[in-house]
């Protein structure tokens, strides 16, 4: 049978690359910036633009009716987060608007499809780097069409992990962050890192480059994509607690396998972070 959303598919993968020349044209101008939830919390108006022409494209291709969209600027002012059955896109337009700002070299678009809450594909533009990691659901997973997959390491003191400090900087959550570095920095592992976009951190877990990536506070745009590319490259995703990953909950450890992501888990230290799909919000 005929896949129903090759076409979506195929479409996210020129979007995605159109988007990401937008934002290196961008990025050769003076970038001004504005903050959202606090005050290391970066917006641009090249997010803003950029997720304009994701969502633009993607009504004039597919109908406005039928799909619905969750895009990280969307949401910022006031569009719905809650994830339904019907045909949905889910954006972050600049993933890594940090380092966009300061020019730190690892930007990325990210883009997911989902149906019925089930994520169908995943694409990441790593708009700097120039490189296109995408995975179709039950079809692998490539980074320039050439299969990726994630490292055989079962050894944690063999491993390296990612993890990011995020931009609430509130002191307590800032040290449980630290310690959980810490406790899994002296287990030992080879070494702790952080690319500063969690797209682009999915995609080192896909590509074998690291171990695992676990955060407590990102967001559903952050991760949809990754999801679909790293779970395609032969990885897993767990919740930090271990339980299933649920998209919305703003926690997730995703990794090459259950023996590195369970060992990670044991050492987590848990803080609260509010859904993505929180009550106050309306309904797509
Ligand atoms: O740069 P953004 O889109 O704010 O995302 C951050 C996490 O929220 C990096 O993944
Ligand atoms: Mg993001």
């Amino acid at each position: 049978m005929e896949d129903p959303w090759q076409k979506p598919y195929d479409f996210a993968v020129s979007v995605a690359r159109k988007a990401g020349a937008e934002i290196r044209k961008a990025g050769e101008s003076e970038i001004k910036v504005c903050t959202k939830s606090s005050t290391v919390d970066l917006v641009t108006k090249t997010d803003e633009r950029v997720e304009k022409i994701i969502i633009g494209s993607l009504k004039e291709e597919f109908g406005e009716g039928t799909h619905c969209f969750i895009g990280e600027e969307s949401v910022a002012k006031g569009e719905s987060c809650i994830l339904t059955d019907k045909p949905t896109w889910i954006i972050d337009p600049v993933d890594g608007t940090t380092n966009f700002v300061h020019g730190f070299p690892f930007v990325a678009v990210s883009i997911a499809f989902a149906v019925n809450k089930q994520l169908e594909f995943g694409v990441i533009y790593s708009c700097l780097e120039d490189k296109m990691y995408k995975a179709r659901r039950g079809k692998g997973a490539f980074c320039d069409d050439e299969p990726i997959q994630v490292s055989d390491v079962k050894d944690i003191n063999k491993s390296i992990i990612i993890s990011e400090h995020g931009t609430d900087r509130t002191p307590e959550k800032v040290k449980k962050i630290f310690s959980t570095m810490q406790k899994i920095l002296c287990i030992p592992v080879h070494g702790l890192r952080g690319s500063g976009t969690a797209a682009t951190n999915m995609c080192l877990v896909a590509t074998g480059a690291v171990e695992a990536f676990f955060e407590i506070g990102i967001h559903c745009w952050d991760i949809a994509a990754g999801a679909v590319i790293v779970q395609e490259a032969g990885g897993i995703l767990l919740d930090v607690d271990g339980g299933p990953f649920d998209l919305m909950s703003r926690r997730m450890v995703s990794a090459n396998n259950d023996v590195i992501a369970k060992r990670i888990i044991k050492e987590i230290e848990i803080f609260p972070a509010e859904r993505d799909d929180a009550p106050v919000q309306k309904k797509c």
